[in-house]
């Protein structure tokens, strides 16, 4: 028994399904199913658990092929073979798990595979625009600000995100499973009425619902499925709810619909817009608008407020890790007053960097939630390659002794990445696997018990080098003055275009803060920190060399899609999947990433000592560089990161060391205090998440 009735015609149907079948097996989930959906209504899709209402829209989005039966689209009979179809089509299905990634925020989730891309840059200006005139059109006015991460949303907000995310692609067709679930009475209205103003502008929508009140309370058809055969399918206003439980349980219904007493959708849906509108009258708000902002700045105090705001909220960056560095220097300073001296800072910087640098690297790979234990024998094998083709029997330039290292720590890296992504292997035994096997790869390189001096003095300088002070003053004075004018352009252009933007103070202090933080390195880097025989001053070459890949790899990671990928991949694996994202390129990439970086620490590490040795110990060195970057605020959970938390956790680390030695304490308390350090590290990130997920 099939209901086409008053009005509307199959003709104007947008979908127009004829005897599908589905078979999974010996069950067969549809039956010569019929199904009209058309433009500018609501068609509610109710059934019993099991009823075949998932394997019909998974048919429509191409999740699953039909067996039998035709889909029409627009007129013309159309095959859907996998999701990228129905997407061409102009269907989106917005899921009950919502695939959003908690960890990117409004506007990231809304473009997340759909990139507006600028010179190859991510463009989030334009896409912060466009995403908030989506909302604005949808009336999606509830949220604070479009920048916040999506964990801090309510259940209501992340569904209306989920939604507009879905119908911002020129969308024909959206198909919502239970958009309701779960939520409270408040939020279901607000959602009830976007997905009413979706049939309004003009779209096609299908709801999946268990909730016959919301049902009634939206949809204009209904269409009721019953053990994978549609058995009634029509105008809201020939049903209630005895019909349609008779119909949903037993597949037939004698109960007569009174005329006019079948509740009809749009009066409700009326109802609803005027709630909407008497609501906002009260409330004052802006309405579509509320999530644009005014188009000036916010005051001082009202940034400040809402950054703290966020810190409050588990947001806190590198704000930990800085406190931790000014405490645990003030008491190794209050213990030996040599510890803030110019040349141990600038010493304090030198030991980190080998943690540093491997660890940005390492970074990359947590941020997809995963680790890399093989990256501190990378590091040894880069520098092991480095070293030996410098050496005089083969005598190569210093520059294409690293590119080679560099391009062989690269190779290990896509060989791990290959097996992770293609096998479907754990990480973490992968890359032990490559631990334990580059530790006798370079034993095997070195020869047993060798080591091997390196006869490049240009490789012996990246670490033991100095620049000249006036080069220290021209790096830096250059380096401050290209973030001034960066940071200071980009927050203008903002403003202008009336952005979330901080206000022009903050500007201010942050490039006042750069300059600061410029003079003293310098200052400090140019002061003698020898012995009155040999004076030694100027900045290390490792400073630029670190500072230089911070900066690159920040750029990857803030800048391009790559690092948006990495993130979201952390985020919600699932989620970036479905937004069409390459998942086992982008992981092969970032462990290639992160062993190139360890390349890069490798020869940094050997041009300390001046030469590699098989007695070198890589698997400390990687659980330093993991908790160089944890310190620093990357999480170990994956989908919250940043290079900058290596360096600043390298300084930390550093820092214990270097004062704990000072203070001539054994190497056994140096290491207990380092293990208490990252164990308040991890139980700040264990706590910032649960915070994050208790606020949702
Ligand atoms: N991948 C599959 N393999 C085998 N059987 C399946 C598969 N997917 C669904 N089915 C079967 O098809 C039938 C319809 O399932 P479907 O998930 O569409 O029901 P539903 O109406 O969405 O139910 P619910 O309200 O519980 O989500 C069920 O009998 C189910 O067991």
């Amino acid at each position: 028994m099939n209901e086409m009735g008053n009005g509307t015609g199959p003709q104007d149907a947008i979908l127009r399904i004829r005897g599908l079948e589905k078979r999974f097996g010996a069950v067969q989930a549809l039956s010569g199913v019929d199904f009209d959906v058309r433009p500018g209504q609501v068609t509610a899709l109710v059934g019993d658990n099991g009823a075949g209402k998932s394997v019909l829209t998974k048919t429509i989005a191409g999740i699953h092929e039909a067996d039998g039966g035709t889909i029409e689209w627009d007129g013309n009979v159309v095959r859907v073979r996998n999701p990228r179809d129905s997407a061409e089509l102009g269907i989106e299905v917005v899921y009950q798990d919502l695939a959003l990634c908690d960890n990117l925020d409004v506007v990231q989730n809304m473009f997340l595979g759909r990139e507006i891309l600028t010179n190859g840059m991510l463009d989030e200006d334009a896409m912060e625009r466009a995403a908030a005139e989506t909302l604005a059109g949808l009336r999606v006015t509830t949220l604070r600000s479009i920048r916040q991460p999506v964990a801090s949303l309510s259940g209501g907000q992340r569904q209306s995100i989920a939604v507009a995310k879905a119908v911002m692609w020129n969308s024909k067709l959206v198909i919502l499973d239970e958009p309701t679930a779960a939520l409270g009475v408040a939020q279901t209205g607000q959602v009830l009425q976007l997905v009413r103003r979706l049939a309004d502008q003009g779209l096609a929508v299908v709801m999946i619902s268990h909730n016959l009140n919301d049902v009634f309370a939206v949809a204009d058809n209904i269409a009721i499925l019953r053990l994978g055969e549609m058995v009634s399918q029509g105008p809201m206003d020939n049903y209630d709810t005895q019909r349609v439980v008779e119909l949903m349980t037993t597949g037939k219904s004698d109960h007569v619909v009174e005329p006019g007493k079948g509740r009809a959708a749009p009066s409700i849906a009326a109802e609803n817009a005027k709630d909407v509108a008497e609501a906002r009258a009260v409330s004052g708000d802006s309405g579509p608008a509320a999530v644009v902002s005014t188009g000036e700045a916010e005051s001082f105090a009202s940034y400040m407020a809402r950054v703290w705001s966020r810190v409050k909220a588990g947001e806190s960056g590198v704000l930990p890790v800085v406190l931790g560095f000014v405490l645990i220097s003030a008491i190794f300073q209050f213990q030996n007053d040599k510890f803030l001296s110019s040349g141990n800072l600038v010493n304090l910087l030198v030991q980190g960097s080998v943690f540093m640098m491997i660890g940005m690297g390492q970074v990359f790979v947590l941020l997809l939630g995963e680790i890399d234990l093989s990256l501190g024998f990378v590091a040894g094998i880069g520098a092991t390659v480095a070293t030996l083709l410098v050496a005089p029997g083969m005598g190569w330039p210093w520059w294409a002794a690293v590119i080679v290292a560099l391009g062989v720590a690269a190779v290990l890296g896509i060989f791990q990445g290959l097996l992770i992504t293609k096998l479907r292997l754990p990480s973490f035994v992968v890359t032990l696997a490559g631990l334990l096997g580059f530790n006798g790869l370079m034993i095997q390189l070195l020869g047993a018990g060798g080591t091997v001096p390196i006869a490049s003095d240009t490789i012996n300088n990246f670490a033991n080098g100095t620049l000249s002070p006036l080069m220290g003053w021209v790096f830096t004075g250059v380096a401050v003055a290209v973030f001034a004018a960066l940071t200071y352009r980009k927050d203008a252009k903002r403003r202008a275009s009336g952005l979330v933007a901080p206000p022009l103070g903050l500007t201010l202090l942050k490039i006042a803060l750069a300059v600061v933080a410029g003079v003293v390195l310098v200052t400090i880097s140019n002061m003698n920190r020898g012995i009155a025989r040999f004076p030694l001053s100027g900045m290390p070459w490792v400073i630029p060399i670190v500072f230089g890949v911070l900066i690159a790899w920040s750029f990857l990671l803030g800048k391009l899609k790559f690092g948006r990928y990495v993130l979201a991949i952390g985020g919600n694996a699932e989620a970036a999947r479905r937004a069409g994202i390459k998942l086992g390129l982008i992981r092969t990439a970032a462990f290639t990433l992160a062993a190139t970086t360890a390349g890069v620490g490798g020869i940094i590490y050997a041009s300390r000592l001046r030469s590699i040795s098989t007695s070198f110990d890589g698997g400390t060195i990687v659980l330093y560089v993991v908790a160089t970057a944890v310190i620093g605020g990357t999480s170990l959970f994956g989908g919250r990161g940043h290079p900058l938390h290596a360096v600043l956790g390298g300084v930390v680390i550093a820092a214990i060391v270097n004062g704990m030695a000072l203070l001539g304490l054994p190497a056994a308390v140096q290491l207990m205090a380092t293990a208490l350090v990252l164990l308040a590290s991890i139980t700040v990130d264990v706590v910032v998440r649960r915070r994050g997920e208790t606020t949702r």
